[in-house]
């Protein structure tokens, strides 16, 4: 199953000079139980690009992402998305979360359109939306099937058109393949390029795999143990112009991979 979007698009990348869309300037965050996440992250997120936040276990990767999409607070510093300070959650930001958060009395169709729901879209406007985003994902056919009834990998690929049909102009996903196979996680990964070729989403992605990382990414994050700080910043500029095996055995992917896991491993002793 593929995502039906024409490979020449792979590797599409908007103008490197845009200003960034998002600004995360001195964010600290410190839980109530007193535990500090966050710790003074100041980082500009690219327009139109993927970065991903990779770190420690538990260094506050999915924190910043929850700071980012409006659904914490930071106890100190500011987010702004297109110079617009975040106070909650906006219609220009979706979150596709680790275990996808499908509706699991709700089928394919009404999870796909679910947000559009919220924001009070008619039904046959809002369906019409989802169809095109489920045929997109490559889902055509499980419209009306639910949630248990998808396996990991189509459940993830319901979780993202929902996301695609509010048309957030950032996506952000937490873990996004965790839950599939090897198999499965790289076949996503190959066809969430080729539909961001298409849809010139702005992405944030938390992961924990180097590798998915170095592959997916315009931006790599490297943020610290915690309280966290970001203590690298990596362009990976990945072409994917030739089969991903042979990316994946290409000496600029293999030396970032190296490069990013000798900063990480410093934070594992
Ligand atoms: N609601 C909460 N209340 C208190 N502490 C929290 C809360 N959520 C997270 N934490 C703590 O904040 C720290 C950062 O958690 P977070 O989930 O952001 O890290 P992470 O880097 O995404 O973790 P992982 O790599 O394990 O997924 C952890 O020590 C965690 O226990």
């Amino acid at each position: 199953m593929a995502f039906p979007v024409p490979a020449s698009t792979l590797g599409a990348s908007p103008a490197a000079d845009a200003p960034p869309i998002v600004r995360v300037a001195g964010v600290t965050m410190r839980y109530a139980n007193g535990v500090t996440a966050l710790d003074g992250i100041d980082l500009d997120v690219p327009r139109g690009k993927l970065t991903t936040l990779l770190g420690p276990s538990g260094c506050g990767k999915t924190t910043l992402l929850k700071i980012i999409a409006g659904l914490l607070r930071p106890t100190t510093g500011t987010v702004a998305v297109n110079g617009t300070p975040v106070i909650g959650p906006g219609p220009e930001r979706a979150l596709v979360f680790q275990d996808f958060a499908l509706l699991p009395w709700a089928t394919v169709l009404r999870n796909v359109a679910f947000g559009l729901e919220l924001r009070g879209v008619a039904k046959s406007e809002r369906e019409a939306i989802a169809a095109k985003y489920i045929r997109e994902v490559g889902l055509s056919g499980f419209e009306n099937q639910y949630p248990n009834q998808l396996s990991g990998g189509m459940r993830q690929r319901a979780g993202l058109a929902r996301a695609l049909a509010v048309d957030a102009e950032i996506l952000m996903m937490d873990e996004p393949f965790s839950a599939v196979d090897e198999q499965m996680r790289r076949k996503l990964q190959e066809d969430l390029l080729a539909l961001l070729a298409v849809e010139k989403k702005t992405v944030i992605v938390v992961t924990h795999s180097i590798e998915e990382a170095v592959y997916l990414s315009d931006r790599v994050v490297l943020l610290s143990r915690r309280p966290s700080r970001v203590s690298a910043i990596r362009d990976p500029g990945i072409a994917h112009d030739m089969p991903p095996d042979q990316i994946r055995r290409d000496r600029r992917y293999l030396d970032t991979v190296d490069e990013i896991w000798d900063m990480l491993k410093q934070y594992l002793q």
